[in-house]
């Protein structure tokens, strides 16, 4: 029965069948595969001598393990040529479309899937990667799987799933200066918990995701995931339909005004019934930088790492392993926390609006003595648009290394590592314990305007200090 969300109406509308498990068997209207997580899958439905039933439903780029420097072939780590040409050949196998590299349109898969319109509203969409649930910045219903379940669309095109409940999360108001998406969602998910959207989907509502771009948009659905929802969504808007009118593969003509009547008429009633509800004031969102191992231990850049006396019961044994693994001190303030390595990109902050901020701050500045800065362009096409505007001129002429397109130093699967017990200043989406390449390397999450004041400075700070 819906209950008048878009989560409902989209999930309705692709319920193929409900199963004697009470599961629902979900149609996947778009199916999005990499290197890392397909491989097994395909060898799966081979196995089996299944056929990829819908090979028009699935599109593939490379993005995890490519390196972002020298991308001649073969490439010079050989597992990661060999996962490349697996994915070649698995695309061609079965008749699947490929970005590779150079195609033109490569690039990390929640990037580039938007930005060639394939990203639409209404629409079910499965990825074997968590971030999946970025695509419901369009109003789609978007969420990363598992490999056997990979399989499982590659060869029937539908999920089993259970289905989710619906938070609405309203945030109202303008952001004050130097405060981005990036810091709204971080500071939703300090709020929430990282656990806090086990079992539902969120909903982004109120003012300040109407009044944001798509790509705000987009990397505020990125991280629900971080914050335990498999999937977050705003609902689709005029904002929308001007983002996609006109890319490759959204609809033309006739059918692009059926489509935007379409689309309107799933957006939640006004009258819709929640599961849950927060709200949070806009205004009252600081530039915030995690100083922990979970997205999650987040603080605003002027407060100080949390006391474990001020902290509930159930999040004092994570900190102590937080300040351990750190190396910082509770009561200490995170500005001025000396940085090693600032990277700005990923799917979370590595679309073209995210360059152009950081530029904005490089324009003029130099990145500090002794810190590695380096801007990863999240699509072929992201690079394309911004040595077009000069941006790249932009972060060179202020010492950041200007590299190919990839995920890079977000999960460290290629050549972009930190070294030893190196800190990071990173515009992506976790901290984990070893997730950027080193076993002790240490990550702090900030928008992609903090990495820049970070690099320039040589320390975490205040970006507000930096605007004109
Ligand atoms: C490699 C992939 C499965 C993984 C994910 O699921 O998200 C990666 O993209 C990440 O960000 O950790
Ligand atoms: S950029 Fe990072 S978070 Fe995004 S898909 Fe790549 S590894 Fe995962």
């Amino acid at each position: 029965m819906s209950r008048g969300t878009l989560f409902d109406k989209v999930w309705d509308l692709h319920t193929v069948s409900t199963l004697p498990s009470g599961q629902t068997q979900l149609f996947i209207g778009l199916h999005l595969i990499h290197e890392v997580t397909s491989p097994q899958a395909f060898a799966m439905i081979r196995e089996r001598k299944l056929p990829v039933l819908f090979p028009n439903r699935t599109v593939a780029t490379v993005d995890h393990i490519v390196p972002t420097d020298n991308q001649a072939r073969p490439l010079a780590d050989s597992l990661a040529e060999e996962m490349l040409q697996a994915l070649e050949k698995n695309c061609q196998d079965y008749n699947i479309r490929f970005y590779g590299i150079g195609s033109g349109n490569q690039g990390i898969v929640h990037v580039i899937a938007p930005e060639q319109g394939l990203t639409q509203p209404g629409m079910t969409i499965a990825c074997g990667d968590s971030h999946t649930s970025t695509h419901g910045a369009f109003g789609a219903i978007a969420f990363g799987i598992g490999t056997s379940q990979v399989r499982d669309v590659l060869a029937s095109q539908t999920l089993a799933l259970a289905k989710l409940k619906v938070r609405k999360i309203e945030v109202n108001g303008s952001l004050r200066p130097g405060v981005y998406a990036k810091d709204v969602i971080l500071h939703i998910i300090r709020k929430l918990g990282v656990k806090g959207g086990v079992g539902y989907a969120y909903e982004f509502a109120g003012s300040t995701f109407a009044q944001m771009t798509m790509e705000e948009r987009m990397t505020v659905c990125n991280m629900a995931i971080e914050g335990g929802a498999r999937c977050g969504y705003v609902n689709p808007d005029q904002v929308t339909f001007d983002y996609l009118q006109g890319r490759d593969q959204a609809p033309k003509g006739e059918a692009w005004e059926q489509a935007v009547a379409w689309w309107q008429s799933l957006a939640s009633d006004p009258d819709a019934v929640y599961d849950d509800g927060v709200v949070f004031d806009a205004a009252e969102i600081p530039p915030t930088v995690t100083w922990g191992i979970t997205p999650g231990q987040g603080i605003g850049v002027n407060e100080p790492i949390p006391e474990p006396k001020y902290l509930p019961d159930s999040e004092k044994a994570l900190a102590q392993e937080a300040y351990t693994y750190m190396q910082l001190e509770p009561g200490q303030p995170i500005q001025g926390t000396k940085v090693d390595v600032c990277f700005i990109g990923s799917c979370t902050n590595g679309r073209i609006s995210d360059l152009r901020e950081a530029a904005k701050i490089a324009q003029g500045r130099q990145v500090a003595p002794g810190i590695k800065a380096f801007v990863v362009p999240g699509s072929e096409r992201v690079k394309e648009a911004a040595e077009a505007e000069g941006l790249d001129q932009i972060f060179t002429a202020a010492g950041f290394e200007w590299r190919e397109p990839g995920c890079s130093m977000c999960l460290a699967m290629n050549p972009d590592k930190l070294q030893g017990s190196q800190i990071s200043a990173s515009s992506s989406n976790r901290n984990f314990k070893g997730r950027q390449g080193s076993a002790s390397g240490r990550t702090l999450l900030m928008s992609p305007a903090m990495v820049v004041a970070a690099a320039v400075t040589g320390q975490v700070t205040d970006v507000r200090e930096l605007l004109n």
